[in-house]
Formats: C-alpha cells, sequence, structure tokens
C-alpha cells in the first residue's frame, strides 16, 4: 500500500461516518476488494459531547474560510482520531468527515475534516473528500452509500429487487436489482433522498419536551394524523423531481407547520410525513420491490416503521433481518468505499448521484 495505488485482493478497511443528527462518530471495518463484502469486522462508537456538538452545530451552512468552520474541522478529526487509534489491523481507511454544506448545483460540497493529517495521525493511508469531484462533474455528490448497497444485497443473497432505506436526519434510499452483476451496469441501481426523515421531529420533540426524540415512536403514536399537511407537504416541488437527487439538512424547513397541531398531533404528522415522503419516492421505482430494508435510527421508532409499512404496502423490516447492522452500515460503506477509490473503481454513477457518468471520488493520503 505504501506507493501502488491499488490493492489487489481484498483488504480490512476501517470506514467512518459522521452523520447529520450530530450524535458522534461510527467507525467499522470491513473485509472487501471493493466489489464483494466478506466479512464484518469490528465497529466502535464516539459521541461527540454537547460542547463539541455546538461547536460543529455553529459551522452549519457555512463554508470554508469562515473560522467556525475551522474550529468544526478540529473537533472532527479529534474524535475521528480518537476512535480510529482504537482499531489495528485496517490497512487502509475511509474518512467522510462532517458534512457541513451541501449545495451540489451552487457552491458544491464540504465535508470538515482533514484527512492528510488524519493519515499522518494514524499512519495509514486515508481517503477522504469523497463527494466533491462527483459535484464537479455535474452529480449531487449524494448519496455514496449506493454502491456498497449493491455489495450488501449481494452479500445477503437477494435475487429479486429490493430498497435498502436509511433514516437519518434526512432519509436516502437505494433500489437495487441484484440481478445485475456489478453496480456500474445500467439498471442496477437508483438512489435518492426521499426527504426529511427524523430531522423535523427531533427538532418538535426538543422545543415541546426537552427530549432529542421520541423514543421508539411512543409519544407519535398517542396523535391522529393530519392527512391534509401530509397532502400539502407531498406538494413541495422536491417531489416532482425526477430522481437522483439531494437534500441538504434544512431544505425542508417550514414545509410542514405543524404549530396548529396538539404536540402529540403534530408529532404523529411529522412522523407519517416522513414516511409518506418514502411512499413517494416509491413511486420512481423502476419496478416494484420484494423488500424494503431500513437502516438508520429511525429503524428503532415503531411509530415510523408502521407508517412505513402502511403506506408502501410492504413490511418495513429493520436491516438487521437480513443480518446486517443497522447502526453500522454507513461506516462500513465508507470502508468499501476507500478501497473501491483505491482500486480506482467508479463510487457513483447516473443512477446514483446523477452524475452523467460512472465516475470515482475521494482523495488519499498517505502518512509519508
Ligand atoms: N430508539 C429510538 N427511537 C426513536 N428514534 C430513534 C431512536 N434511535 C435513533 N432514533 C432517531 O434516529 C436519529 C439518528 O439516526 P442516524 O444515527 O441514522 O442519523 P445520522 O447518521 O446522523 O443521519 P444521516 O444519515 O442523515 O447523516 C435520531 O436523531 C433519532 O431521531
Ligand atoms: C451530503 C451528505 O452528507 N449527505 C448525507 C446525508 O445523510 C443521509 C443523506 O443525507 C445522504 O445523502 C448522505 O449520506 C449517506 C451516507 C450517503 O451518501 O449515502
Amino acid at each position: 500500500m505504501r506507493s501502488g495505488a491499488t490493492i489487489g485482493g481484498a483488504v480490512w478497511a476501517l470506514g467512518t461516518m459522521s452523520g447529520t443528527s450530530l450524535d458522534g462518530v461510527d467507525a467499522a471495518m470491513v473485509l472487501t476488494d471493493g466489489e464483494r463484502v466478506l466479512d464484518f469486522g469490528p465497529t466502535a462508537y464516539r459521541p461527540y459531547t454537547p460542547a463539541e456538538q455546538a461547536t460543529i452545530r455553529a459551522a452549519f451552512g457555512q463554508w470554508p474560510g469562515d473560522a467556525a468552520v475551522q474550529a468544526a474541522a478540529e473537533v472532527v478529526e479529534t474524535a475521528h482520531a480518537e476512535l480510529m487509534s482504537r482499531f489495528s489491523g485496517a490497512e487502509i481507511a475511509g474518512f467522510h468527515g462532517q458534512t457541513l454544506a451541501h449545495d451540489p448545483r451552487g457552491r458544491g460540497t464540504h465535508q470538515a475534516g482533514d484527512g492528510d493529517l488524519l493519515a499522518r495521525t494514524l499512519g495509514l493511508p486515508v481517503v477522504w473528500d469523497f463527494r466533491s469531484n462527483d459535484v464537479a462533474m455535474g452529480g449531487q455528490g449524494a448519496p455514496l452509500a449506493p454502491f456498497f448497497h449493491f455489495a450488501c444485497a449481494r452479500q445477503i443473497g437477494a435475487d429479486r429487487p429490493l430498497a435498502i432505506l436509511n433514516l437519518g436526519g434526512v432519509g436516502n434510499v437505494t433500489w437495487i436489482d441484484p440481478r445485475h452483476g456489478a453496480p456500474e451496469q445500467a439498471g442496477a441501481l437508483l438512489a435518492f433522498d426521499t426527504g426529511p426523515a427524523n430531522a423535523p421531529l427531533n427538532d418538535l420533540m426538543q422545543r415541546l419536551t426537552g427530549k432529542p426524540q421520541d423514543e421508539g415512536g411512543a409519544f407519535a403514536a398517542t396523535g391522529t394524523v393530519d392527512e391534509a399537511l401530509i397532502a400539502r407537504f407531498l406538494d413541495h416541488p422536491y417531489f416532482y423531481r425526477m430522481p437522483p437527487k439531494s437534500l441538504d439538512r434544512n431544505d425542508f424547513h417550514a414545509a410542514l407547520p405543524t404549530g396548529h397541531l396538539s404536540p402529540q398531533d403534530a408529532a404523529a404528522t411529522l412522523t407519517a410525513a416522513s414516511a409518506a415522503a418514502v411512499a413517494r419516492g416509491a413511486e420512481h421505482f423502476p419496478t416494484p420491490i420484494s423488500r424494503l430494508l431500513v437502516t438508520g435510527g429511525g429503524r428503532h421508532n415503531a411509530t415510523l416503521m408502521a407508517e412505513l409499512s402502511r403506506r408502501l404496502r410492504l413490511d418495513a423490516e429493520p436491516v438487521e433481518a437480513a443480518g446486517l447492522n443497522g447502526d453500522m452500515l454507513e461506516a462500513q460503506a465508507f470502508a468499501f468505499l476507500a478501497v473501491r477509490v483505491a482500486r480506482g473503481l467508479p463510487t457513483s454513477g447516473p443512477g446514483t448521484t446523477g452524475v452523467p457518468a460512472l465516475i470515482g471520488g475521494g482523495k488519499i493520503s498517505r502518512p509519508d
């Protein structure tokens, strides 16, 4: 790995993700050649302290050059270095960083954190800045997990089209036809952000109850959904755009005014709206799906899962039902993508980010 640009066979790769909900950093090891997933390895999590969260939050929506961005980057680097140094045996690392601003057709996309610094600190080749090249080439820069989702579908032995839905702050879905031999093949993948997932509900819970989330969906379960509000929400221009398409964290700010509702009804309506956005997105799937596997924190919300099942007329299952780890899938994705970058394989394409042709992204920083 020291001088060559490619890796021959499978290697243990360490991937990390710091998601939009800002709870902390996930890290996971994957044994992969960048095409197949041969094994999943150890995982770890390092929460951000409230002070660290505040520093990162202050930089949301800001671009490099701003002092707040530099302060956020230092927090991100320190947290990742601490977490990643707990692992041994990795030959390469994938470092996603923390998205602070994402405006693919405007100013670009920016993930805070310097991979060069991490490579030196960890003594490992570090692949980072995964999204910029895709954006520069005309893509959305997100989602990037789909090529990994394809490998997961093959790894679990899926033989019919299925979807993997990630319910974080924002929702994103990958439709996969595993009958194709590789994710690069036309028609193998279609991916896009579905709409807001947990972020509006979290904000509401924080404001009304002082709690950061609706634990298990229990609060929303006691309310009644305002279907008229959901119908108006589904009239947002985003839902009329053809995929691939991606969202910034606050793109739906003000699209779900719930001030006239009781707290319980507001929570029920925001929960149902996230599910309705997914159901609306599913109308774009090239063929019906045999399974809906749900990853990300939203799979712990029983009310949201029930709304999904009802609105998609299909049993929404946590990815654990297929033997995958829903807390670590994104971190694992960036381990897998790091190996793809090192091997010169594409990481996105027309069906995933809308980039006109298959394209690789990411910078590789070496420790020396
Ligand atoms: N037990 C639970 N009950 C209800 N909701 C939960 C539970 N656990 C997690 N969540 C929801 O999931 C969110 C975290 O999801 P996740 O960690 O997938 O987000 P993320 O990776 O930061 O976001 P993104 O994928 O958008 O970058 C929490 O903020 C909360 O809304
Ligand atoms: C710009 C950015 O960081 N987007 C994230 C975010 O979190 C979920 C959704 O929005 C998805 O588009 C993406 O992350 C996942 C890991 C992806 O790229 O597949």
